[in-house]
């Protein structure tokens, strides 16, 4: 089977490592490449990696461009995929990989993105519990956002075997590139060489209520999450530190095995073994998640360190991993597991 794709945000760093992937996905040909600004300019000039596509023109992105395709991979700024999708037809397969249709409620949308809820669509995690059977067939995937995508697959085990109080703290560093490409004067060179800071502080990150639903999901009572996300300079990766408190009667031994459990099959999921401790540089251009708990016995908390790559299984590997489940592909085709070292 070949499925024609079509890219939205094509000149963007996760339209890029999107086409990245696709370019080596055996069952995909890519079809329209559009954009905003960037429309008439080959992308060669915006995305020099991308050989094979250097002398293909961008487009403009309009449900225009866009029809014709079986697949559309939208990877354009919060708040423009809703309308957009809804003129590119049911039978479409649309991956979402901004924010627009990750939350169930719009009450959480109009908080947080301040614009009218676009909808909720199966949530591009396959690893949560039942989301890789909501994704099976779906005409519809919103791809996760970065930092959540490493928090919930850090914490979902502990949650499911009811083996941590619902009272999450999350501290997550992160490369510039999950900024985006486009001029931010705190992500100038100067101001992010040598120096770490951290942004979004005291429940201020959008991504919180992502957190919020996920876990709680995962829970069955609701969890309340602090997280605070902090700014490296590095242009790829997130390491997640998450810890909550531990349920009465759990202790390390059970902990070990509730995440053995969950993750023995996961084929991009890697539970490092005990006292080795995930980094990101091993998992740069890689849809893997380096993964390693413990318990911390003074403090009564659990603790789990995991590192992915925000580019890839942060954003366009998790979007090409929902599209094989969405059509019934093997989910790992066309999929790294190695990482770029050192
Ligand atoms: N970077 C990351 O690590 C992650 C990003 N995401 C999400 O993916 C999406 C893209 O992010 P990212 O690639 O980082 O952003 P970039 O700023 O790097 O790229 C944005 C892309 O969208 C295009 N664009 C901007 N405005 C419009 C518009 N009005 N209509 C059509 N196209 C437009 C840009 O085109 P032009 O060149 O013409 O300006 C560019 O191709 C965002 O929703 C982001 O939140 C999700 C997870 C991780
Ligand atoms: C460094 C940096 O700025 N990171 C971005 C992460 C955005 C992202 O990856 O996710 P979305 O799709 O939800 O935008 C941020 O903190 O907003």
């Amino acid at each position: 089977m070949t499925v024609k794709v079509a890219v939205a945000g094509a000149t963007g760093y996760a339209g890029g490592e999107l086409l990245r992937l696709l370019l080596t996905h055996p069952d995909v040909s890519i079809g329209a490449l559009t954009a905003a600004s960037s429309a008439g300019t080959p992308l060669g000039q915006l995305q020099p990696q991308l050989v094979p596509l250097a002398d293909r023109v961008v487009a403009e992105t309009s449900a225009e461009t866009l029809a014709g395709h079986d697949v559309v991979f939208l990877a354009l700024p919060h708040g423009h995929s809703g309308e957009l999708a809804a003129r590119l037809g049911d039978d479409v397969l649309v991956v979402d990989m901004g924010a627009d249709h990750r939350l169930g409620e719009a009450a959480d949308w109009q908080r947080w993105y301040g614009s009218e809820h676009s909808g909720v669509w199966p949530y591009g995690l396959p690893e949560l519990p039942g989301a890789r059977e909501r994704l099976r067939g779906s005409r519809r995937v919103a791809v996760p956002g970065c930092f959540p995508t490493g928090g919930s697959l850090a914490l979902a085990p502990a949650y499911g075997a009811g083996l941590a109080e619902p009272d999450v703290t999350i501290v997550a560093v992160t490369g510039t590139s999950g900024a985006g490409r486009s001029l931010k004067p705190h992500l100038l060179g100067s101001e992010v060489m040598g120096s770490a800071s951290a942004y979004g502080v005291g429940g201020a990150h959008r991504h919180t209520p992502e957190f919020t639903q996920n876990l709680s999901a995962v829970a069955g009572r609701p969890v309340t999450v602090s997280f605070t996300p902090v700014l490296a300079p590095m242009p790829r990766g997130i390491l997640t530190t998450a810890s909550a408190p531990l349920a009465a009667g759990a202790d390390a031994a059970a902990v070990r095995d509730a995440y053995e459990k969950a993750y023995a099959d996961e084929p991009f999921v890697r539970l490092l073994p005990e006292g080795q401790w995930p980094t990101t540089a091993a998992t740069v251009g890689s849809n893997t998640v380096l993964l390693q708990v413990t318990v911390d016995p003074d403090a009564g908390r659990l603790v789990v360190v995991a590192a992915i790559d925000n580019l890839t299984k942060g954003t366009a590997g998790g979007a090409v991993q929902s599209m094989n489940l969405a059509l019934g592909l093997p989910e790992t085709t066309g999929l790294p597991m190695v990482g770029v070292a050192p």
